[in-house]
């Protein structure tokens, strides 16, 4: 089949190179001639392990990349991958969806025949059908239902395992509203669907489909909130949290994944998917509570970890360094980390911060400019009053002469990764 994919970001080059990868013939329409150009060249403009190697293989051939959005003309159906920020009061920012479907319904004027156009993008219950079907109608003259169909089709993949969470799912929600949009979508996917040894596929409605994903990254925030809470409580008295998570993640009903507690959860979705369901919730009248509480607990996390700190060490005018400023480990992407709230506060109590990180120092120099950067984690740490852990990166793990340099050594560990306990004033957050 021929598919458009509309922004060639972590998920929209992904998902490009997978249904190459599948058989697809594909191409990618990006407003960025930089990625456009590498994608053309072989390049993945974004780094995920597997991606150079598909983009590689299928670029010039069943993959191409072009800014002109005529290419979806030829193709049978359009997958909307563009971003869905948040607003400042957490509602979720559809202008580059707007722009992006403008341009889609302009292009499809031109089209004789069928199309389908797909949001993969993360948007609230109601926006394909009440939002962007009507953009698409609008500005191609076509009517919805006869001459094109809309669908969604949410993105579970995760960064850092972006290619292999997308040919390995754990399951296909694909949300359509006719029988001709169901069949198209179903054709999409069978390729992929079949090589990865049939995962579940989900068959629903457009509004089911965009909540379904909303519900999952809920749930997993949530779940990691829930741990934190537990792990709080835990270290109210003295018991060892990991021990509790270990045992409880043993009951098959609840699963040990995202029960890691710590300073809590970052990122590009979390943060922005979990205020834009609450935000949407409001508007539809519905206060929700659980998520709400979910929120406070994370934005609590970082706080009690400067807290415990200021128990140790006086961060005023103290030079502390903070080890990790990824989200996450495996990743340079640094949108949403913990060690953002961490550093303003440091910066606010008068510190003197040191960051470090594997790979995403230089994301985190455009959050701040001004604080020193260390090239390693033993850099950071010598002459180091105290040190933060808020990344859960292996190599923190490994330290341990390293901490002889630091001045005072006080370790508050944010993700209970360093081993070395002797020799410094060691606590962890959970
Ligand atoms: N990043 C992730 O791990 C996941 C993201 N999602 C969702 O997928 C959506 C896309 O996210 P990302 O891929 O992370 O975004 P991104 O920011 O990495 O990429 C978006 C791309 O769209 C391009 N673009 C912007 N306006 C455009 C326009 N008018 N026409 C064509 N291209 C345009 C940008 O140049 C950029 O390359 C969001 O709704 C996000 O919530 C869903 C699952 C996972
Ligand atoms: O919608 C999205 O964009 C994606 O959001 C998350 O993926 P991602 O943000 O890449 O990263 P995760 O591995 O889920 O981690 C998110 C945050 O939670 C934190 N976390 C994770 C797990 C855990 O046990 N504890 C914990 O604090 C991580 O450190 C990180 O800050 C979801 O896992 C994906 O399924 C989803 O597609």
């Amino acid at each position: 089949m021929k598919i458009s994919i509309i922004g060639s970001g972590y998920v929209g080059t992904t998902i490009a190179a997978c249904f190459a990868e599948v058989g697809h013939d594909v191409v990618n329409v990006d407003i960025d001639e930089d990625i456009v150009a590498s994608l053309n060249d072989g390049e993945a403009p974004i780094h995920e392990p597997g991606l150079d190697e598909l983009v590689e293989k299928h670029a010039g051939d069943r993959l191409r990349a072009t800014t002109d959005y005529d290419a979806i003309v030829e193709t049978d159906a359009t997958f909307l991958a563009l971003p869905t920020p948040s607003e400042d009061d957490g509602h979720i920012d559809l202008s580059i969806m707007e722009a992006g479907a403008r341009s889609v319904g302009r292009t499809l004027a031109d089209k004789d025949g069928y199309h389908l156009v797909v949001t993969k993008s993360t948007v609230v219950p109601t926006t394909t059908e009440e939002v962007i079907a009507p953009i698409l109608e609008a500005e191609s003259g076509l009517e919805l239902g006869s001459d094109f169909d809309v669908g969604m089709n949410p993105e579970f993949l995760r960064e850092g395992s972006a290619v292999s969470d997308f040919l390995d799912p754990d399951k296909v929600v694909l949300g359509s509203e006719t029988d001709r949009a169901a069949t198209l979508l179903r054709d999409v996917f069978d390729p992929l669907v079949e090589q990865a040894d049939s995962p579940p596929v989900v068959e629903t409605g457009v509004r089911e489909a965009e909540m379904i994903k909303y519900a999952n990254n809920a749930f997993l925030a949530s779940k990691i909130s829930l741990a934190n809470d537990l792990a709080n409580i835990c270290k109210e008295y003295d018991i060892d949290s990991e021990e509790v998570l270990d045992a409880v993640g043993l009951d098959s009903r609840i699963g040990s994944a995202f029960l890691g507690a710590g300073v809590g959860w970052g990122g590009s979705c979390f943060p922005k998917d979990v205020a834009a369901i609450v935000a949407a919730a409001r508007d539809a009248g519905y206060e929700a509570k659980m998520l709400e509480a979910a929120v406070e607990v994370n934005d609590r996390q970082p706080v009690r970890m400067l807290d415990i700190l200021r128990d140790h060490a006086d961060p005023s005018g103290a030079r502390v360094a903070v080890l990790g400023l990824a989200f996450k480990p495996g990743t340079d992407d640094v949108r949403n980390s913990r060690a953002i709230p961490l550093i303003d506060a440091l910066l606010d109590s008068g510190a003197d911060v040191v960051g470090y990180d594997p790979v995403a120092t230089a994301n985190m120099r455009e959050h701040f400019p001004d604080i020193d950067y260390a090239d390693s984690a033993a850099d950071a740490l010598a002459g180091a009053d105290a040190a933060l852990v808020v990344t859960d990166w292996d190599e923190f793990a490994a330290l341990d002469d390293e901490f002889d340099a630091m001045t005072d050594a006080v370790v508050v560990d944010g993700r209970r990764i360093v081993s070395r306990r002797d020799g410094i004033v060691y606590e962890s957050l959970v």
